[in-house]
């Protein structure tokens, strides 16, 4: 897999093929879209996204494929507002992020779950406590700005609130079903049940986006399709919209209604992958895709790329 970057210095002008609107009113809209980064071991830009126009439905399970360097992880991050657009807005629930303020940013945030190739778990903290990490981060940034206010009164006395948060974490790890784990350390399970935790985490602030970036690279076959599972349950239970970005084209295909094609930062194709009809468009896109995904190999044991290849 070669790690090309998105295009470089010269923006390319050709118009990025249009994104069929959902039927629905978007929950998620990227309008002209670009994203520049200075380069970083050379002088001039890096375009990794230009002029992205899409829009995802509220409910819906989107896709975002790829080769590497392509800017699929940017869009992602566009979307919590870890990055800002260069030109073009990004709204989320109808709301443009750059008119929010820094507490409206912080609160959107909390709205937003993330779930990471490699779970990014507290290594010292019990399954429990990572998985009631955003609970506690959201309750000391209250403080600090109630502080602020000197505003002292709290909805709920402290043994309410550890009970209202024993039961909102318990109710996740449920969900995943992790709760007989729940005083483990993340060194004793599995990498599936790691990010079946980190699912968990990412849900426990009941947030309306979850964004998955390559959720199931790091597993086997196996454990792959656990997480899927969860995701499945995590859209038709909870309601949740999904971000999903991945190489595996089997997992675009088991889960998400649509999937969006990046390639050099632009947008380049719209498929819907939900009725069964639809697959076998999907599956000749693959085949042409294949040729930049590659056959998947769990990212753990890929080998390096070597240089300049693809
Ligand atoms: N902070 C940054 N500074 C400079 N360049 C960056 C930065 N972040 C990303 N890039 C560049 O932008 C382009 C798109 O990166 P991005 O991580 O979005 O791609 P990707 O498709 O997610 O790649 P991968 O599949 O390898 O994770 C790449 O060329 C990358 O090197």
């Amino acid at each position: 897999m070669s790690a090309q970057p998105a295009s470089a210095d010269q923006p390319d002008t050709a118009a990025p093929q249009p994104a069929a609107a959902p039927n629905t009113t978007p929950f998620i809209e990227f309008r002209g879209v670009s994203k520049t980064y200075p380069a970083r071991r050379r002088a001039g830009t890096v375009h990794a996204l230009q002029g992205i126009d899409l829009q995802i439905a509220p409910g819906e399970v989107f896709g975002v494929v790829g080769e590497s360097g392509s800017g699929k992880s940017t869009l992602l991050r566009l979307v919590n507002r870890l990055e800002t657009p260069t030109q073009g807005s990004v709204l989320v629930d109808g709301t443009d992020l750059a008119t929010l303020s820094a507490a409206a940013t912080r609160a959107r945030r909390r709205r937003i779950g993330m779930v990471f190739q490699q779970f990014n778990l507290l290594a010292n903290q019990t399954v429990y406590a990572n998985a009631a990490m955003p609970l506690r981060l959201a309750k000391r940034g209250s403080e600090v700005s109630g502080r602020r206010r000197e505003t002292a009164p709290q909805a709920l006395s402290a043994p309410s609130r550890r009970d209202a948060e024993r039961a909102r974490v318990m109710e996740l790890l449920d969900f995943v079903r992790m709760s007989s784990h729940a005083d483990k350390h993340p060194s004793q399970l599995s990498g599936g049940e790691r990010q079946r935790v980190a699912i968990a985490r990412a849900l426990v602030t009941k947030p309306d986006v979850l964004l998955c970036d390559e959720p199931t690279s790091a597993l086997d076959g196996h454990h792959t399709e656990e997480v899927m599972g969860i995701l499945s349950r995590v859209r038709t239970e909870l309601g949740t919209t999904i971000l999903l970005v991945s190489h595996e084209l089997d997992v675009i295909k088991g889960i998400c209604d649509r999937a969006a094609v990046l390639e050099g930062g632009r947008l380049t194709a719209l498929v819907d992958v939900a009725p069964p009809d639809a697959r076998e468009a999907f599956d000749s896109y693959a085949e042409r895709a294949q040729r930049f995904l590659g056959p998947h190999t769990p990212a753990a044991e890929a080998p390096a790329a070597p240089e300049g290849e693809g």
